[in-house]
């Protein structure tokens, strides 16, 4: 049985890993939500009896699916019986995979269509409507329990936005293809039609856990509350997250209350709590807890309890001194306050300022790195065969990520054998060996790794273009990096970003003042936090009706990523428009109402 230090864990944490029950497990900000999920993976994979049966975890994204499968590795558990993924990888393993034949649409074969092509055919199918202004933007559409829905809820534009959705279903028909929404769809649909799926299912998995619920769409609940009312509370579940922190609510995420989710399960569930957090100062925590929409205690128990937190607010200043603002807070935590610059985040709640000032600090404060919006040349999109093989490519031999490279190895010999390549006689580590032999000049990252995914094809004695799946991931891969180098050219003015440097980035620890979006902070932790553009409209979004509420739960993720100090700003002059906003768009209405006893930092522009 998988033992663990006496202080690796607290009691909280402890109470939701040895509780026999299923389990709801509300986590307040930095209370270790990844820490417990990974300690109970372990612990229930070493208690596991029956070698047919697994441990399912469904996160919110590959990367943490990665880090969590890492960490549990590390507690030097066996993982062979772990299953960890997206809700979409585990729809396409669990479901589509095995029994997509009882599917009229996906009986006669399927292929998951890459986001980057998704969105040029949503381009090219908005250009007759681009004087009506719809825009691939506006075609976003979610999978709901009782069909497909679209999210755009601006009247003027649906009849054009439809007309364009209706095309892109016929155009993915026509080519076989899926698109991410249609997984969960079409899933729903087979778990419907098929009750014994569930069944099945429920036999094979001995406990399900699903992290960050309050970012999980509704149609998920469902299918794998079929699983788990199939299960009649045999297969255990696992539910944590944060009803606080869940901003993706207008698009499509539905932060389950309990009494609902046991409605569908068919059976209660236990509730518990993580309330220490491990993260943030005391003056932290107090200044976000006032954000909050649902009661639960948050308590400061890491290291930083005792920090002097500066907390700042400024909606005084102009749009155009702003910039100079942010280059002198950052200036003042770096040489001031001893911050490490990788430990300084910029946020705002959009895209559409991030490029600008991303340029211009990397201008103002050439002494730092920065990493911003569009820097990434490639997308980190782990269902492309060839972004997995970039993994090796881009990464060095070092004896710490040993391991890791050794399982990516593996994953794509598994791969390739399941697309009938002969890996036959082929091991991990001999693939790995060979990888690390490549020596191969080039300075354009595009270059190398062509010339190493070539050599690669040649090691395993196949030709890219014969295996279809194989050839449009490699297409889709380099059109989607080539548009990227293309368009930060062409936005910031960067010419570094096909580098081959640049490319290895992209896998190494984070690196310089990090630049993004509050939805990109999300999980994220960092000393200093400074967020601009908390202007209504905005925070909340215009188009959102229930914009009190998520305006709050916007500042408590934001506030909430700072360790040490944050800064925010309601900058006055931000997006004149002569009827809506003249003098620029007024402060988000929460923050401007906070009663808080702001700092003063005085700084050389202001
Ligand atoms: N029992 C513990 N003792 C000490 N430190 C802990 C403990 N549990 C977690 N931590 C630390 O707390 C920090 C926050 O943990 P983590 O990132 O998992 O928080 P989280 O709950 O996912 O936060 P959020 O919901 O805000 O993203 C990490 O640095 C982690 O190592």
């Amino acid at each position: 049985m998988f033992v663990w230090k006496k202080d690796d864990l607290n009691r909280e944490q402890e109470d939701a890993i040895f509780e026999e029950d299923s389990v709801f497990l509300v986590a307040c900000p930095g209370s270790g939500k990844t820490r417990t999920l990974t300690y109970k993976i372990a612990y229930e994979l070493s208690r596991i009896e029956s070698k047919k049966q697994f441990i399912v975890a469904i996160t919110y994204t590959n990367t943490a699916a990665d880090e969590i499968k890492e960490r549990v590795e590390l507690l030097g558990v066996d993982i062979k019986q772990l299953w960890i993924g997206t809700i979409h990888a585990f729809c396409l393993d669990w479901i589509i995979k095995p029994y997509g034949l009882y599917h009229d649409r996906l009986k006669t074969g399927y292929s998951i269509i890459d986001p980057f092509e998704s969105e040029k055919i949503l381009t090219e199918l908005c250009e007759p409507y681009k004087s009506l202004k719809v825009s691939y933007y506006d075609c976003d559409y979610i999978a709901m329990p009782s069909g497909c829905k679209m999210l755009s809820e601006d009247g003027s534009k649906t009849p054009y936005i439809k007309k364009v959705l209706i095309e892109y279903g016929r155009i993915l028909r026509e080519n076989r293809q899926i698109d991410f929404e249609l997984i969960l769809h079409y899933t729903n649909q087979l778990i419907l039609k098929k009750p014994l799926i569930s069944v099945i299912l429920s036999n094979l998995f001995k406990f399900i856990l699903i992290d960050e619920y309050q970012d999980t769409k509704e149609i998920q609940y469902h299918i794998i509350s079929s699983v788990l009312k199939s299960g009649r509370g045999k297969t255990k579940a696992l539910i944590v997250g944060d009803p606080n922190q869940s901003i993706y609510e207008t698009m499509g995420g539905y932060p389950i209350v309990k009494e609902d989710l046991e409605e569908l399960i068919g059976y209660k569930l236990r509730k518990y709590n993580l309330s220490s957090n491990y993260r943030s100062s005391s003056k932290i925590i107090e200044y976000f807890d006032y954000y909050k929409t649902s009661d639960n205690d948050i308590i400061a128990g890491g290291k930083n309890h005792d920090y002097n937190s500066i907390i700042t607010y400024n909606n005084a200043i102009d749009e155009s001194n702003l910039e100079d603002e942010i280059v002198d807070l950052i200036r003042y935590n770096i040489n001031e306050c001893k911050i490490s610059p990788n430990e300084i985040c910029v946020a705002a709640p959009q895209w559409y300022p991030l490029a600008k000032i991303t340029r211009n600090l990397i201008t103002k404060l050439p002494e730092y790195s920065f990493n911003g919006p569009g820097m990434a040349p490639f997308a980190r999109n782990l269902d492309n065969f060839w972004y997995k093989v970039g993994r090796i490519a881009l990464t060095e031999p070092d004896p710490r990520i040993y391991i890791r490279r050794l399982r990516w190895s593996a994953e794509l010999i598994e791969e390739l054998f399941d697309l009938g390549v002969d890996v036959n006689k082929i091991t991990n580590k001999n693939f790995l060996r060979f990888c690390n032999s490549l020596e191969i000049n080039k300075e354009s990252g595009l270059e190398y790794l062509e010339v190493f995914f070539f050599n690669v094809s040649v090691y395993f004695s196949f030709e890219i273009k014969s295996i279809q799946r194989l050839n449009d991931d490699y297409n889709a891969f380099f059109e989607g990096a080539t548009s990227r180098i293309k368009r930060a050219k062409e936005e910031n003015n960067n010419t570094t970003t096909e580098s081959l440097d640049n490319f290895k980035k992209v896998f190494k620890p984070r690196e310089g003042i990090k630049v993004t979006t509050i939805h990109g902070t999300k999980g994220e932790e960092y000393d200093t936090v400074i967020g601009f553009g908390l202007v209504n409209d905005w925070v909340p979004h215009f188009t959102d009706d229930n914009g009190d509420a998520n305006s709050s739960k916007m500042l408590y993720v934001l506030s909430s990523r700072a360790r040490k100090n944050l800064h925010l700003f309601s900058e006055r002059g931000r997006s004149v428009h002569r009827k809506y906003a003249p003098e620029g768009k007024p402060p988000t209405p929460c923050l401007g109402e906070y009663d808080f006893e702001y700092d003063d930092v005085v700084t050389t522009s202001g």
